[in-house]
């Protein structure tokens, strides 16, 4: 039978036993306020520049979907916005609810949305993701929130695969997607200094969260929860709820790009 269990097996709450950082100071995801964030004039506009040919494949990793990319050119890229230097894209996934009223783990004034897409890049002032992965301004996630609306053709490339990659560990070539056509029209953005929202929980992460939402059907959502937290063979586990709830903001200041 199809049963939904935490995320992961030992709950969010869990984490700190394993990774203490789990109560930094700054830890991710937060609730943003708009009413509570201070515009910064100083803020430049995002610069996302994507070669879809830099797109590899869609792989379940038991926690998420995710798209990976070919990092070892400046090829897919985020300059600007509130970062300095380059930073590459490795890849992107999502995470979302068991239903359509919750999922995302950013919440704009207590609101949740139906899901929320991180693209994740890293500061190419080091060698490697993996090296950039744990230092200050190591990483920078642009975060989109998905809500219920028309259905999305871009996001149905991606859902189209789902079928080959049900369960965990499955993966699947994935080429020539190019991410900025799950991009909303307007990139006004919050940012704030933040964290992975997975262990290692790493205080590693300028978070960039987009205004402006994109739209995906709810047939669409339920797709998503077809995916599995298990492996073939195991106890089927619906991957569903696969967010972190926000945390504390510990005296961050939230900057927002837009008036
Ligand atoms: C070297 C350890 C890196 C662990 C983080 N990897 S990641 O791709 O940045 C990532 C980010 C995020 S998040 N939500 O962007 O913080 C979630 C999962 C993962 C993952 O590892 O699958
Ligand atoms: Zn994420």
């Amino acid at each position: 039978s199809l049963r939904s269990s935490s995320f992961p097996p030992a709950g969010p709450q869990k984490w700190v036993e394993n990774f203490p950082i789990a109560d930094g100071v700054r830890q991710s995801p937060i609730d943003i306020v708009p009413g509570q964030a201070s515009y910064d004039a100083g803020l430049k506009p995002l610069t996302l520049k994507y070669d879809p040919s830099t797109c590899l494949d869609i792989l379940n990793n038991g926690h998420s979907v995710q798209v990976t990319f070919a990092d070892d050119t400046d090829s897919s890229s985020l300059t600007d916005g509130p970062i300095s230097g380059l930073y590459r894209l490795k890849q992107f996934h999502f995470h979302w609810g068991a239903s359509d009223s919750k999922g995302s783990e950013h919440t704009v004034a207590g609101t949740k949305y139906p899901a929320e897409l991180h693209l994740v890049h890293w500061n190419t002032k080091y060698t490697s993701f993996s090296e950039a992965a744990s230092k200050p301004d190591g990483l920078a996630v642009v975060g989109v929130f998905l809500k219920i609306g028309g259905e999305n053709p871009n996001l149905q490339k991606l859902l189209d695969a789902f079928d080959t990659i049900k369960s965990k560990g499955k993966q699947t070539s994935f080429e020539n997607f190019d991410p900025s056509t799950l991009l909303p029209g307007c990139l006004d953005y919050w940012t704030y200094d933040g964290s992975l929202t997975t262990p290692p929980l790493y205080e590693s992460v300028t978070w960039i969260v987009c205004k402006e939402p994109i739209s995906t059907s709810s047939a669409q959502m339920a797709k998503f929860r077809t995916l599995l937290f298990s492996a073939d063979g195991a106890a089927q586990d619906c991957m569903v709820d696969n967010y972190r709830p926000p945390q504390p903001l510990k005296g961050r200041t939230v900057r927002a790009s837009f008036k």
